[in-house]
């Protein structure tokens, strides 16, 4: 048995970045960027108006004016020069036509009656030179690097990626990962009534959702009972077809029909086969390197021999292949957020292995100790075969090896293992007092978890509305929104 830390270290020497890929920008979302980006133009590419308004000489100073032209977002004041004594109307993002040095927002103007057919208007505020106007380039000069090579691309990256007109993008590709179960007792979850001895597979799935969460490229090889060659073919279909991780569940134990590990022993190198860890233990890791002939270069698979109890399976997972996942997408640091949580109840520690202990941590601002951070509660009993334990975890408590209880209100290191903007608020934080203010605002995820429904679904349109962008005149940030609502 080894420890964690010289496993975890072990798999991580053995992965290799994967090679940049090219792909369109609506497959950039959640890859680290393999180049640099640069912008072909400044930003605002015009000066532009800040405010719906007027367009104004600033030493003209209140007064009334003739409006010569009405430069609306889009090109409609070119070509036209605000000389002294006029004005021109514009709006948000409008060009400022020439001669014009400020903006005077509509609110400090008054409509006048036409004295002739050209518009008039009152400026009733002294302005000065370059108020409400954004000069070209202030907010991205030409020639800047906005991004940079290693950056991962969330919402807003993809919105630069856009404005600075890249819709092919070099990014690092996401692994693709096959998942299969082995074990005679499984049967496929469509299977309503079990005959004795059988249960459904809950890991293929598991595994399946885990890595696609992951953003990787998913294969399901399917089911395979306890039969040596049966696995094997299964196996060497796989490594031949391009993957870059195995996760197998089940057969990595003792018993006398556990096949992977004697498989992967024939297939590969088996770096280690038992971890110092609870849940976890019977963890496997090889590496299998597969000459293709076709380019003569040298193909790795990283296969991960994951233990069959479901619990086991998806904390090996999240501690072991989460980090795989972030290597080989080129994460500059793989390793799982940690942060530090007090205790809600005392914990037993096993005498021999660390644990990885099933909790839901939350923010509280008075986390026990009189200032804020946070908790930890138990996600109940901890037996590696019970899946509840780990559903609404979001973080593995790390506790020591000393077979001693470790008392409430304790600090303890927590591996982060879900999106922690899910996390439970703390009562103070959730609760809305109707007392208390005459606000009628409640909390959106209070009205939705209000009527115990979780299921709702939202469809989003998106939709740019601008003369700017409909003229080809100014970019079009759609994507930042759409993307807000993907999850990944
Ligand atoms: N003599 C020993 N026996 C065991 C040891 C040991 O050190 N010596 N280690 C135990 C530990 S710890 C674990 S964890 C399990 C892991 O065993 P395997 O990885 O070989 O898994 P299986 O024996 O196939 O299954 C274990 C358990 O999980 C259920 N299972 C398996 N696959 C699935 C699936 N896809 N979906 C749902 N449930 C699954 C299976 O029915 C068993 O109950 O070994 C201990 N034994
Ligand atoms: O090491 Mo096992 O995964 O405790 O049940």
């Amino acid at each position: 048995m080894i420890p964690v830390d010289e496993a975890l270290q072990i798999v991580l020497s053995v992965a290799q970045k994967l090679p940049p890929v090219t792909v369109p920008l609506h497959q950039a979302l959640g890859k680290v960027l393999a180049q640099d980006i640069v912008a072909p133009d400044p930003l605002p590419p015009y000066p532009a108006s800040i405010k719906d308004g007027y367009a104004v000489i600033a030493s003209d100073g209140p007064g009334e004016y003739p409006v010569i032209v009405e430069s609306r977002a889009g090109n409609d004041g070119l070509g036209v020069t605000v000389t002294p004594g006029t004005v021109a109307y514009v709006t948000t993002g409008g060009p400022i036509p020439d001669g014009a040095d400020a903006v005077v927002q509509v609110e400090d103007t008054e409509q006048v009656k036409a004295p002739s057919e050209t518009k008039h208007v009152k400026i009733l505020v002294q302005t000065s030179k370059g108020v409400d106007i954004r000069q070209v380039g202030c907010d991205i000069q030409k020639d800047a690097v906005v991004l940079k090579s290693g950056e991962r691309l969330g919402a807003s990256e993809v919105g630069l990626l856009a404005t600075v007109g890249v819709t092919m993008v070099k990014v690092q590709p996401t692994p693709t990962i096959a998942v299969l179960s082995t074990g005679d007792e499984l049967v496929e979850p469509t299977i309503g009534s079990l005959s004795r001895g059988k249960i459904r597979d809950s890991n293929r799935a598991m595994l399946l959702a885990a890595a696609a969460q992951e953003q990787c490229t998913v294969h399901d090889l399917g089911l395979v009972g306890d039969d040596k060659e049966e696995l094997e073919r299964v196996l060497d279909g796989a490594f031949s077809s391009g993957i870059n991780i195995l996760l197998t569940s089940g057969g990595v134990s003792m018993g006398d029909k556990d096949f992977v590990k004697p498989l992967l022993e024939k297939k590969g190198k088996v770096h280690f086969n038992k971890v110092c860890m609870k849940p976890g233990k019977p963890l496997t890791f090889a590496e299998i390197c597969l000459n293709r002939a076709e380019n003569a270069s040298v193909n790795k698979v990283l296969a991960f021999g994951l233990p069959g109890n479901p619990v086991s399976c998806l904390v090996c997972f999240q501690l072991f292949v989460v980090p795989t996942v972030r290597l080989l997408a080129g994460w500059e640091n793989p390793h799982l957020l940690r942060v530090q949580a007090r205790l809600q109840q005392s914990l037993k520690t096993d005498p021999v292995r660390p644990e990885f202990y099933r909790a839901t941590i939350r923010w509280e601002a008075n986390d026990g100790s009189g200032s804020a951070g946070f908790v930890a509660e138990s996600t109940g009993h901890q037996m590696s075969s019970r899946l509840l334990s780990m559903k609404s975890a979001n973080a593995l408590l790390e506790l020591p090896a000393s077979g001693r209880v470790i008392p409430a209100g304790s600090s303890v290191s927590a591996i982060v293992i879900s999106d922690l903007s899910g996390t439970p608020l703390s009562k103070a934080a959730s609760s809305y007092d109707s007392s208390s203010s005459s606000t009628p605002h409640k909390s959106v995820s209070n009205e939705i978890m209000g009527d115990g429904s979780q299921d709702v679904q939202f469809k989003v349109a998106v939709l740019t509305v601008s003369d700017t962008v409909a003229s080809g005149a100014g970019p079009d940030r759609r994507y930042v929104v759409a993307y807000c609502f993907f999850k990944y």
